[in-house]
């Protein structure tokens, strides 16, 4: 028996901190949406007792290290499976990018095995099982869009933004999470107005989905690498509506509407980056199926 599972991107519109918790973690405040770049994981029940990895992608652990790994890990051990399985990812988002890929590729391991082994858990429990994997787990566990708050894991969904064109742009750096959060100064930072993108997402009003684009940990990356600004000087030379980096970096993305435009701005950045992906916004919580 196997299946298949799609694993979306996410981008950050919105990405506010509130303050540093006792536990190390930062409060945040996100809205996050899915975009048409997406991982495949295939679950095949193998003999044996032991969870297999395997990806073509070198920056890909084939171990405990991997996400994947992690949620089929807690589901054998939770619900007592002594069954074996074999995860193959294949991988099509950048990895390390502030894209999500590996909570992405855990999420949908989650939801796959909930089918594979009939284990009739809800989404909202699939959900709580990622948040123990990593913050951005249980967003994507649901997908589409959605405000999300605590360290990135209570989740109040909310509808598509309106349709449009998201061009990624990862330059060839690595960046830590764990690092730009720790350089963090909140007494110092501009707060992107969160409640403000909520309305634009709920008015569908591309214009102020635009304007409201924030994210307070860019100015970290941006001063740590000046690579990722100058992905974003040239994303507006070539004409995009707004441009902000997803997540901790360093993925620059750009939204716009016009179809030519997207192909003015993809050919641009092509001649000095090398991984550009023109893909649709997402962004509705069916688009997993
Ligand atoms: C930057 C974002 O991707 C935006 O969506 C997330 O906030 C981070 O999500 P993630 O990569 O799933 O994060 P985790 O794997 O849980 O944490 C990685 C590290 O980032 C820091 N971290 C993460 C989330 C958070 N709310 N506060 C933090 O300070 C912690 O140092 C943590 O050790
Ligand atoms: N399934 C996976 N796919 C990619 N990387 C993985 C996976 N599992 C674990 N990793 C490890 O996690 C690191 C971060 O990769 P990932 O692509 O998830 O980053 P990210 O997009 O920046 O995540 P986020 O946006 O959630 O912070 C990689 O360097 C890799 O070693």
């Amino acid at each position: 028996m196997k299946l298949m599972e799609k694993a979306p991107a996410k981008i950050n519109l919105a990405l506010d901190v509130l303050f540093k918790r006792p536990d190390g973690y930062h409060e945040v405040e996100m809205i996050m949406t899915t975009v048409d770049l997406a991982d495949r994981i295939e679950l095949k029940e193998i003999k044996g007792n032991h969870i297999q990895i395997l990806s073509h992608n070198r920056f890909v652990p084939d171990d405990h290290r991997n996400l994947a790994y992690q949620a089929a890990f807690i589901l054998k051990e939770r619900f007592g499976i002594n069954k074996g399985v074999s995860i193959t990812i294949e991988k099509n988002i950048p990895v390390a990018a502030g894209l999500a890929g590996g909570s992405s590729d855990a999420a949908a391991t989650l939801r796959g095995l909930n089918r594979l082994w009939k284990l009739g858990l809800s989404m909202d429990e699939l959900a709580e099982i990622g948040a123990e994997i990593g913050s951005d787990v249980s967003f994507c566990v649901y997908g589409g869009t959605a405000l999300a708050r605590g360290r990135g894991e209570k989740i109040t969904h909310l509808p598509a933004p309106p349709k449009c064109w998201v061009i990624l742009a990862k330059p060839t750096i690595g960046v830590s999470t764990a690092d730009i959060y720790k350089r963090l100064q909140i007494a110092k930072m501009e707060h992107p107005d969160v409640p403000g993108m909520i309305s634009a997402i709920k008015e569908s009003s591309y214009q102020d989905v635009c304007q409201g684009l924030g994210n307070v940990l860019e100015q970290v990356t941006l001063q740590l690498y000046p690579e990722v600004a100058n992905i974003k000087d040239q994303m507006k030379t070539f004409g995009a509506d707004s441009v902000l980096m997803s997540g901790s970096g360093p993925t620059v993305f750009g939204l716009v509407e016009h179809d030519s435009r997207m192909q003015r701005i993809y050919n641009g950045l092509r001649g000095f980056c090398d991984q550009v992906y023109a893909v649709r916004l997402l962004g509705d919580r069916n688009d997993l199926e």
